[in-house]
């Protein structure tokens, strides 16, 4: 939940990359690790109460016999760290991605099961899927074998001990200085003192186990404290007003200096300095991917005031989306100034609808949620089909069973469906500004014409990408992208006369 909460630490550690499956470490090493510290503290305070209880009566007996307990329990304890513990622990933390692995190569094939039906992908998928359960039966098996080397070991260990005790007092038995049952009695003594002091070595399997868990989550809360540093920095950062502000002017802070220190590469790169505005401004504006640090322009200006529109254009992968993703905050790494309005007066349309989990009613509301009194509330099952009828999507609630109706929307509705979802979605929430990233791709051209007539209406300012020359019309300026990374921004009617 503190990764979906807190500014978007679950995106951010995708996008590094460096911390496999954080789902697995939430749900199930989480679960694991309580479970066993509840056993292994139990465990060590019951052997702790055994060692105190026994020793006294063995050492009234014989006191040799203790001090050989503690030599021979410590000399096992080492051989099982030293000897076993690296390579167990290290299985055991592969067994556990190996597994989170698999298991999400399953989770692909059935969110994708049509396009791999599409392409006839069955045997590349199974293929694929095999390498990956192969790779875990592979760590399982020599997990086993070193499971098998350490079990030999304890019963080495344990049972070369079984006659010690008699050993040593037998010659104490046949001289009469004691009676028979004084030998049983510390035997019994000798073997609880000795499972009390060889917990780590009989239980070194679970131990292995917890500490596994306890490396996994230990790096899933240094990844989210790192992501929160990063954010602290962004955020003093964006604080300031000054459009001079640049990447020279943090590295003269000390203190942010040193926060910067922690972001890999931004010493090189820096961050886009941030402010809150009524339009969109972009000054001496560049953007840096993430994890290849490559520029993908420089300088950007342009000002965009309330009341105007913007069409980004440009080729496939010139860095149209990643405009809107540095707007929305979620790419950082660049420099210049960016302002932008308040992020509760925006409304982004990605390039794929996301349909939640959830009633079509949900699919309407999100990111609010329908079980939030107040945002169920606010719109009237009236506004839902209205909204849904703006979009020519009016039949779509008796269809699949009222707007109650629970789906999985994205395999019900086609891709034009789930666009027009989306830009009911908008309509619905009504921001003062909307960013939308080639949100009508999948429409034909009445239906897109129609939607952004309607967006004209409805909203005073937003910024579209899109390929087709056709939204031209519906937009004050464009904004066009070359293949030489140059860029310029025009004038609707200038870039029409351009181009004809
Ligand atoms: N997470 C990432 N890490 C590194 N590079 C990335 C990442 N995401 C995108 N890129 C790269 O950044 C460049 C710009 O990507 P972007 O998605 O902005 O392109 P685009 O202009 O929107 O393309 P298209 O029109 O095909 O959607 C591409 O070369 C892409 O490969």
């Amino acid at each position: 939940m503190v990764m979906l909460e807190a500014n978007r630490a679950y995106f951010d550690l995708k996008m590094d990359g460096k911390l496999d499956n954080p789902d697995q470490r939430i749900c199930e090493d989480v679960t694991s690790f309580v479970r066993n510290t509840v056993d292994i503290i139990a465990l060590f305070s019951s052997k702790f109460l055994n060692v105190i209880g026994f020793t006294s009566v063995l050492w009234t007996i014989a006191p040799e016999l203790v001090y050989f307990l503690v030599a021979y329990s410590t000399f096992g304890t080492l051989v099982t760290v030293k000897g076993f513990g690296s390579r167990l622990i290290s299985l055991k933390f592969q067994a556990l991605q190996r597994e989170a692995n698999f298991r999400y190569s399953l989770i692909r094939v059935r969110d994708n099961v049509e396009s791999i039906a599409f392409y006839g992908g069955e045997s590349y998928e199974s293929t694929t899927t095999k390498a990956f359960l192969a790779s875990m039966i592979e760590n399982i098996r020599e997990l086993i074998l070193w499971n098998r080397h350490l079990s030999l070991f304890n019963n080495v260990y344990e049972f070369s001990m079984i006659i010690v005790p008699s050993i040593i007092v037998a010659p104490r038995y046949f001289s009469g200085q004691v009676q028979f049952g004084v030998i049983s009695q510390m035997s019994f003594a000798f073997h609880r003192i000795l499972a009390a002091l060889s917990v780590i070595i009989f239980r070194f399997d679970s131990l292995s186990g917890l500490a596994t868990q306890i490396e996994r989550l230990d790096s899933l809360l240094s990844a989210l404290d790192d992501h929160t540093g990063d954010v602290r920095l962004m955020k003093r950062h964006s604080g300031r007003t000054s459009p001079a502000l640049g990447l020279a002017t943090i590295i003269d802070d000390r203190e942010d200096s040193h926060l910067m220190s922690m972001i890999p590469g931004s010493m090189t790169t820096g961050s886009i300095s941030r402010e809150v505005g009524p339009g969109l401004v972009l000054r001496d504006f560049s953007i840096v991917t993430p994890n290849s640090h490559s520029v993908l322009y420089r300088d950007l200006n342009l000002q965009l005031s309330p009341g105007e529109s913007l069409l980004v254009m440009g080729p496939s992968g010139c860095g149209k989306s990643s405009l809107l993703r540095a707007i929305a905050g979620l790419w950082n790494r660049g420099s210049g100034l960016l302002q932008s309005p308040p992020c509760t007066d925006t409304f982004f349309l990605p390039q794929k609808p996301y349909m939640p989990l959830g009633s079509l009613r949900d699919q309407l509301l999100f990111p609010k949620s329908s079980s939030n009194a107040n945002a169920s509330s606010a719109i009237s099952d009236n506004e839902l089909h209205m909204a849904l009828a703006e979009v020519r999507l009016d039949a779509l609630p008796a269809r699949v069973g009222g707007l109650d109706a629970v789906k999985d929307w994205s395999d019900t509705l086609s891709a034009g469906e789930q666009q027009r979802l989306a830009f009911a979605r908008l309509f619905l929430h009504s921001p003062k500004v909307a960013f939308l990233d080639e949100a009508s791709s999948a429409l034909d051209a009445g239906n897109e014409a129609r939607l952004y007539a309607m967006l004209s209406e409805k909203l005073e300012t937003y910024v579209s990408i899109g390929h087709r020359t056709s939204l031209v019309k519906f937009h004050t300026y464009v904004l066009e992208f070359k293949d030489d990374r140059s860029w310029t921004v025009v004038p609707r009617d200038e870039f029409v006369s351009e181009i004809t």
